[in-house]
């Protein structure tokens, strides 16, 4: 696993959006892993201004969400399909039928699921996973314990999550108990992965990332596992790691 230290928000943001452009170029129809939350808008829109200034084109790639809340119409404005038209895909040139996200109105939960991880196989895999993590080391919507084998599945949201995520609605009976997510298993077969963290809130689970242990109770702890994963994180994030002075560490 990489650690590569990035001055703040912006810089973490163009050091990832930098990584997307190196997959973009070296493969047009890559398949992108996406991820939502507050972490990963910068990316977006540096991609977006990379669109603009014509250096990338995402017009022969696919993307796959990570998640979506379960019980929740595309159209409602706090759906991940909702975010990631808003923040990314209406300001590029993705094809119109090559963004997936996991339908969080399926009448057969289990069966969407399935459906997901075979489309994920159709399409060669995902090449470049772009991960957040959570205060508790959850990636996706993989809470602590979840079993690192694990394929996409409907997942029941803990309280602190559910806390986490209350900012973006109006009343705390209004976030979602539920959602589909990616499962660590599918998350794992990604070919590379980089995940993100910024500010203070996130230092400890990027202190427990870098220095614990490998355990499903943390589930980020999983990556240490991967042959090809970069953690970018910001000087606040990264007040718990001795840096030494260097820009990137390798473990
Ligand atoms: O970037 P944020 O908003 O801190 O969220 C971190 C992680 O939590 C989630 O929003 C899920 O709670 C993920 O989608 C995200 O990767």
């Amino acid at each position: 696993m990489k650690l590569i230290a990035a001055a703040d928000y912006r810089d973490m943001s163009k050091k990832a959006a930098g990584i997307f452009l190196k997959q973009m170029e070296q493969k047009r129809q890559s398949v992108l892993g996406l991820a939502t939350g507050g972490t990963v808008k910068g990316v977006y829109s540096e991609l977006v201004e990379l669109f603009l200034e014509g250096k990338i084109s995402f017009a022969e790639a696919a993307s796959f969400n990570l998640d979506e809340y379960f019980g929740m119409k595309k159209e409602d404005p706090n759906s991940y399909f909702s975010y990631m038209q808003e923040q990314f895909f209406s300001h590029t040139d993705f094809a119109g039928e090559s963004n997936y996200i996991p339908d969080g109105t399926a009448a057969d939960p289990i069966d969407e699921c399935s459906r997901y991880d075979r489309l994920i196989e159709q399409s060669g895999g995902v090449d470049l996973q772009l991960l957040g993590i959570g205060e508790n080391g959850h990636i996706g919507f993989n809470e602590p314990g979840t079993s690192f084998e694990i394929g996409t599945h409907l997942v029941g949201l803990t309280e602190s999550t559910r806390q986490a995520n209350a900012r973006y609605f109006e009343v705390m009976e209004q976030v979602p108990k539920e959602a589909i997510t990616m499962g660590i298993g599918t998350i794992m077969k990604s070919r590379k992965i980089v995940l993100l963290a910024s500010g203070g809130k996130k230092a400890a689970a990027i202190e427990q990332l870098w220095y614990g242990k490998v355990t499903e109770d943390f589930p980020a702890s999983v990556l240490k596992l991967h042959p090809d994963a970069t953690i970018i994180a910001d000087e606040e994030a990264l007040s718990g790691v001795r840096m030494e002075g260097k820009g990137e560490l390798s473990q």
